[in-house]
């Protein structure tokens, strides 16, 4: 089902922050770090590009390796544009820190694994505020900063659908931050089991992936967090954007 009226795919340039640096992973693993610079100065950059939303990732919160809180306080209250918050979203206080910032919406990863009934009772409370994380290798979803296993993929996403899950954001942590190219047959998969919009992210490389992601939009497939690909300068923000109007 399309859920965006425009028929557009949504673009949601990504900020990863690990120790108060914008950085890009390969295969989301700790260690494999390339530093960007100021996560302020790369939000910044990509809103007056024209950016619509911004995908900011505290990964020391997703890694348990501390958090960098009052940073991505500060980015997001910089930000005009609409911001999706990712990473250690696991209890009361983080969604409250997290929805005090003034988001769009958080993303929930590890907490849809491992404290199912706390997630099941935040969707209830906050509704299309609060969207969860499909981040898998093959069809087993990881949590902890993608470091343990958390069940089956279809199993979890038929579990959040009735609970009322708004929204997925769906990661092949095998293409992350590769530039090998979305799994294309992973978002059909997913657009077809479910009702609900799908955030496709990892692996995109070129504008001609990005066609390929907007094709899906008929079927479900709403918006694509762009990471490593603008950072390597493979394209520009604005080339992107351009490529995926309609
Ligand atoms: O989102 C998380 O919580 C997260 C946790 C642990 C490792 C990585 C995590 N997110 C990474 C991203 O969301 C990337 O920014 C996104 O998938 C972009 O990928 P790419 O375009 O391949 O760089």
């Amino acid at each position: 089902m399309p859920s965006n009226p425009s028929g557009r795919l949504e673009l949601l340039p990504a900020v990863d922050v690990r120790d108060g640096q914008a950085v890009r992973l390969v295969h989301g693993e700790s260690g494999t770090e390339t530093s960007y610079g100021s996560p302020l100065q790369a939000a910044l950059a990509w809103q007056s590009s024209g950016a619509e939303w911004l995908h900011l990732v505290d990964l020391d919160a997703a890694f348990g390796t501390g958090d960098n809180r009052a940073l991505i306080g500060e980015v997001t209250d910089a930000m005009d544009i609409k911001v999706e918050l990712s990473g250690g979203i696991r209890d009361d206080a983080a969604l409250a820190a997290a929805l005090a910032t003034g988001c769009t919406r958080v993303n929930l990863g590890t907490a849809a694994l491992e404290t199912p009934e706390w997630v099941a009772k935040v969707i209830a409370e906050h509704g299309d505020k609060i969207a969860v994380g499909l981040d898998v290798r093959g069809t087993t979803l990881r949590g902890r900063g993608w470091t343990s296993d958390g069940g089956d993929l279809y199993e979890t996403l038929a579990r959040l659908d009735k609970e009322g899950c708004a929204r997925y954001v769906v990661t092949d942590i095998a293409k992350d931050g590769t530039l090998q190219g979305p799994n294309l047959e992973l978002l059909r998969n997913v657009c077809a089991a479910t009702d609900r919009p799908v955030v496709a992210s990892g692996g995109v490389s070129s504008l001609d992936d990005l066609r390929a992601i907007a094709e899906l939009v008929p079927l479900g497939v709403e918006g694509a967090i762009v990471g490593k690909a603008l950072y390597a300068k493979a394209f520009t923000l604005e080339e992107a954007l351009e490529a995926v109007a309609k």
